[in-house]
């Protein structure tokens, strides 16, 4: 089997196989459309079908959540970046650092399940992006917190199908406060700038 080089990029397996193909199944639906209207009734059928059986490998719920607290697990169901989680686009942050300056970057294409005003991208999705990447810069500053305010100025709007840049910064801490800023921008142009005001917990959020 041949091995994977920078133009063939690995193939997800296992559980993140399972969400690429059911991210790939929502895609599909909106771009589908009505056009599928006559075979809607039978997929829906067989797509709930594959929903029971895997609701038929989901441990009860409570034991699910107390698994999530995990880092390694926050990470990879996340609905921004990670990879086992359908939800996600997923943003490439694969290599987030940086200049040296602290700014960790990250890249997203964005389709039609993710669009608010015509062949753009919802503005709650945008606010999204930015409060997870300031999230992570944050995390990697080591002062990781919960979001208590989050500003975002919406310069453009946000193209879909084309290859987004996504920045964050941490910029400062005053004790448990912290203040941090990103952009969503491509080829130079930038279309939302946002700032966040984050609050470290008293205790971690995780043990
Ligand atoms: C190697 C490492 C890699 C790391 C890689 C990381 C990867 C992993 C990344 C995951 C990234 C996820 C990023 C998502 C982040 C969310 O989405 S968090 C979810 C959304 N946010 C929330 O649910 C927060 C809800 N709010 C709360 O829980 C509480 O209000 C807060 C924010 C914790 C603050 O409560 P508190 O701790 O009791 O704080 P409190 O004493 O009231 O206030 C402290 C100070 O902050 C000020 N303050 C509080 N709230 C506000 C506000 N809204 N406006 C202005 N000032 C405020 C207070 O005035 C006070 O100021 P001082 O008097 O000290 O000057």
């Amino acid at each position: 089997m041949s091995q994977p080089t920078a133009t063939t990029p690995a193939q997800p397996a296992g559980t993140e196989a399972l969400a690429a193909a059911a991210r790939s199944v929502v895609d599909a639906v909106v771009r589908a459309g009505d056009h599928c209207a006559e075979r809607a009734a039978e997929l829906a059928a067989r797509l709930r079908a594959i929903a029971d059986e895997l609701d038929r490998c989901a441990p009860p719920l409570q034991d699910r959540l107390g698994e999530m607290r995990e880092f390694s697990r926050s990470v990879k169901y996340n609905p921004v970046t990670g990879p086992g989680n359908p939800f996600s686009p997923p943003l490439d942050c694969t290599d987030p650092d940086d200049a040296g300056d602290g700014t960790v970057r990250g890249a997203v294409a964005l389709g039609l399940p993710y669009q608010g005003p015509p062949g753009h991208v919802h503005g709650g999705i945008s606010a999204l992006l930015m409060d997870h990447m300031m999230g992570v810069a944050n995390g990697r500053a080591g002062v990781p917190g919960m979001t208590a305010r989050l500003t975002l100025d919406y310069h453009r709007p946000v193209p879909l199908y084309q290859e987004l840049t996504v920045t964050a910064r941490h910029r400062s801490s005053d004790g448990r406060k912290v203040l941090t800023t990103g952009t969503i921008g491509a080829g130079g142009e930038t279309y939302v700038s946002a700032e966040g005001l984050f609050i470290q917990p008293r205790t971690p959020l995780r043990e």
